[in-house]
């Protein structure tokens, strides 16, 4: 079967490969990225949200020092249309990678997220849930365009180059989407001083 090659999707795969993560702009367009942020916000205000806990639903610790953000989970099968079209772009970049990667995803779980002014997510790695399954984090900021570096709300990814520890700094543009290896990546969201909305996802084996 021949596969069409996919410019975008042949560089997040290349940046993963090369350095286990990968920064896309524009993966999401202005117009889908309001369309998004308008819907997490009204099922926000419906008071759908619930605050993030630690650990897997058989660990269900609520611990604000750790992480204080407030969630809600996407059902695919009963999307409305806004989320039916974010899942529509992801599962493209999941086909091409099953097609193209032998990664062997067959599982993903996508939430909502917004950060209220304050509040963070102290550094750790996506596999403490107790889920070895998931193989890759995804992240979506759905912010607004003027987003500034002062708010705060910074994604920082922990790389090893050379035995050596670096920071890399991901500012919660709106439209960025940032993937990287759940099981091997310690990462952790900065102090926001403003809302910080986002869609957060994990691909997974088995
Ligand atoms: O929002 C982000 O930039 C990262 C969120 C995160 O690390 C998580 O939800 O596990
Ligand atoms: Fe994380």
């Amino acid at each position: 079967m021949e596969i069409l090659e996919n410019v975008l999707y042949e560089k997040i795969i290349s940046d993963l490969l090369e350095k286990k993560y990968s920064v896309v702009e524009d993966f999401f367009d202005l117009a889908e990225v309001l369309q998004l942020r308008n819907s997490l916000l009204g099922k926000y205000e419906e008071d759908n949200f619930k605050k993030a806990a630690i650990g897997n639903r058989t660990n269900e610790i609520i611990a604000k020092s750790i992480r204080g953000d407030f969630i809600l989970w996407l059902n695919e099968a009963q999307a409305e249309e806004t989320e039916k079209a974010f899942f529509t772009k992801i599962n493209d970049f999941v086909d091409y990678l099953n097609k193209t990667c032998f990664l062997g995803i067959l599982h993903k779980e996508f939430h909502y997220a917004l950060y209220p002014e304050g509040t963070f997510y102290k550094r750790h790695l996506d596999t403490f849930q107790n889920d070895d399954r998931r193989k890759l984090s995804l992240v979506c900021y759905l912010n607004e365009q003027d987003w500034q570096p002062e708010y705060g709300g910074e994604l920082v990814i922990y790389t090893n180059e050379d035995g050596k520890e670096v920071e890399k700094v991901i500012y919660p543009f709106p439209g960025r989407v940032v993937i990287f290896e759940s099981q091997v990546l310690e990462h952790e969201v900065k102090p926001v001083k403003t809302e910080r909305l986002s869609i957060t996802g994990w691909l997974k084996t088995r």
